[in-house]
């Protein structure tokens, strides 16, 4: 420990953000070698537990503050482990920082942090910048979070191609994912700071605004936040169920946790490094199985990739209404339609089951959200940055580059290649769920109608409706929208087996509302 502090004696503070873990993680590293005593940091700052930028909703909701507390307890414990500890602020970093430096001062000092690519965090680094110029501390920051670095990329960030296919074929065919950064099994000590700073204690949920969230059994994602528990499920997940050698077939799937891999959250907060997925992956199709499915992780892992470097490439446009493609488009803003949505009420069963398990847990599969963002943009005509800070507000697993560039491209407004690309609701609810098992556990008024007719209600006689025990309008709402290429796929739906995709006839209207106002 050092306690008195010479001119001569280095001193690295590693800012955390989203990069919450131990392994693989360039800015520790980084630090350990290069000054004699580190300091790791954490700031819950502020402006994260404010609301989103249009709308106001609560910008990090109670779901995914639980995750983030966990997680920073966990590292916390992890730098504990190696020998370190983990400074826990509450407040702005550029406040943080300015403090530490102060305490420090007469040392050389160099803060590290990972850098990032969207303007919240950016004007942030500019502050910290500034800071660092004005002390004459050295600033360093450092690109992490992808599987491909970005400084191997094969063209300029303003030429990323504007299709993923492109995108991943140049990618695939020219770049080698790096090596993981070795991590000391020792860290360098920490500094002893003057007595005002404290090491900080761990925040309450209440005290970042929110509320602990109730645990919910039927949750997709039953998992704890941090770097301990993300490293437990890359083994549960690939040694111990092999489930990842049925990713391909499976990762569609809407029940449980073993559809898909659940490494976003992780991956998100940065308690999971991409590389050591696809490090552990090469080991596994060494000593296991190599196939599509093993390769697919990688493919869906690229996509993430893709978005961050396309959020490079249009800057704030991501943001814009018009998006990416700057595509003018009217948006509508009816907040009685965006209520049934939000609150799974707009009586298009699939819809509603998804928009619910997200209320509930903060996870919605992939299938989910590509359903119910094509429903508010496409059926419902809504503004789509009301489903984006929706999304930014629950997800466990938000991340802005991934949230709002897969917004952009289901609004048509960002790299799909396909235009005009909508989704049919009942179709898709027939293809994923035809026995209609994933509604009934969501939307529970249903749960008496048999078979696939589940996926249309208002398709039934009375009769059947009042076998149900279901009183549209009442107990359940009158569809809010029935757009008419449903109609071909309502009518194949049978009590028990896949419906007739041939079956009825389109009309010719695009879309009509149902009586919005019988919605409870
Ligand atoms: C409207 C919309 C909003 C979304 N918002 C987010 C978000 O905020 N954060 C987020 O991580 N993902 C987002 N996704 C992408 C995707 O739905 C989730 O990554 C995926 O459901 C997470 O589950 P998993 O980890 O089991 O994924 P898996 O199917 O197991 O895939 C493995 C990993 O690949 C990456 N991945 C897969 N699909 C995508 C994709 N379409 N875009 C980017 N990365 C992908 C994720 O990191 C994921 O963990 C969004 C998708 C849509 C349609």
């Amino acid at each position: 420990m050092l306690s008195i502090v010479k001119m001569s004696t280095k001193v690295a503070i590693c800012l955390f953000r989203n990069d919450l873990r131990y392994h693989d993680n360039e800015i520790l590293a980084l630090a350990h070698k290069s000054a004699d005593f580190v300091l790791p940091l954490y700031c819950f700052d502020s402006r994260h537990f404010e609301g989103t930028h249009h709308y106001k909703f609560p910008k990090t909701g109670a779901f995914r503050t639980q995750f983030l507390l966990e997680s920073v307890e966990d590292l916390r414990k992890t730098l504990v482990k190696h020998g370190s500890n983990l400074m826990i602020f509450h407040g702005k970093p550029e406040e943080a920082i300015f403090k530490v430096f102060k305490s420090l001062a007469g040392s050389k000092l160099t803060l590290v942090l990972q850098t990032e690519v969207t303007k919240e965090e950016m004007d942030v680094e500019k502050c910290l910048q500034k800071i660092c110029q004005e002390t004459r501390a050295s600033y360093i920051n450092i690109w992490g979070s992808t599987l491909y670095h970005k400084g191997d990329l094969p063209f300029q960030i303003n030429h990323v191609p504007d299709s993923y296919t492109g995108f991943r074929k140049d990618v695939e065919e020219k770049l080698r994912i790096r090596p993981e950064i070795t991590m000391p099994d020792k860290m360098k000590p920490v500094p002893t700071l003057a007595p005002e700073i404290s090491w900080g204690n761990l925040p309450t949920i209440e005290g970042l605004n929110s509320t602990k969230p109730i645990p919910c059994l039927s949750s997709a994602f039953p998992f704890n936040g941090g770097e301990t528990a993300a490293l437990q499920r890359l083994k549960s997940y690939l040694w111990d169920t092999n489930a990842v050698a049925q990713y391909k077939e499976t990762r569609n799937g809407l029940i449980g946790t073993e559809y898909s891999t659940k490494f976003s959250p992780w991956l998100a907060h940065g308690c999971l490094s991409p590389r050591r997925i696809h490090w552990e992956l090469e080991k596994y199709e060494l000593q296991r199985t190599k196939n599509q499915s093993t390769y697919w992780v990688r493919f869906e892992l690229l996509w993430r990739d893709y978005f961050k470097f396309v959020s490079m490439k249009y800057g704030d446009r991501i943001f814009y209404p018009n998006g990416m493609k700057g595509k003018r488009q009217q948006w509508k803003k009816d907040m009685e339609l965006f209520k049934a949505w939000q609150m799974g009420r707009t009586g298009v069963p699939f819809v509603d089951a998804n928009m619910r398990e997200l209320l509930a847990t903060g996870w919605m599969s992939n299938r989910g959200r590509q359903n119910v963002a094509s429903f508010l943009v496409k059926d419902l005509l809504l503004d789509w940055r009301l489903g984006a800070e929706w999304f930014e507000s629950l997800l466990l697993d938000h991340d802005v580059c991934s949230n709002y560039g897969n917004w952009n491209y289901v609004a048509g407004i960002g790299n799909d290649p396909r235009e005009n690309r909508k989704f049919n609701m009942i179709k898709q609810s027939m293809d994923y769920d035809l026995e209609g098992n994933y509604i009934r556990m969501w939307v529970p008024e249903l749960k008496e109608i048999p078979g696939s007719k589940i996926h249309s209600p208002w398709m039934l006689s009375s009769g059947a409706l009042s076998a149900a025990k279901i009183r549209l309008g009442d107990n359940y709402p009158n569809p809010v929208v029935v757009a008419p290429e449903w109609s071909r796929h309502q009518k194949g739906a049978k009590e028990v087996g896949r419906g007739n995709p041939k079956g009825g006839s389109q009309r010719g209207i695009d879309f009509y509302f149902k009586n919005p106002g019988s919605q409870k």
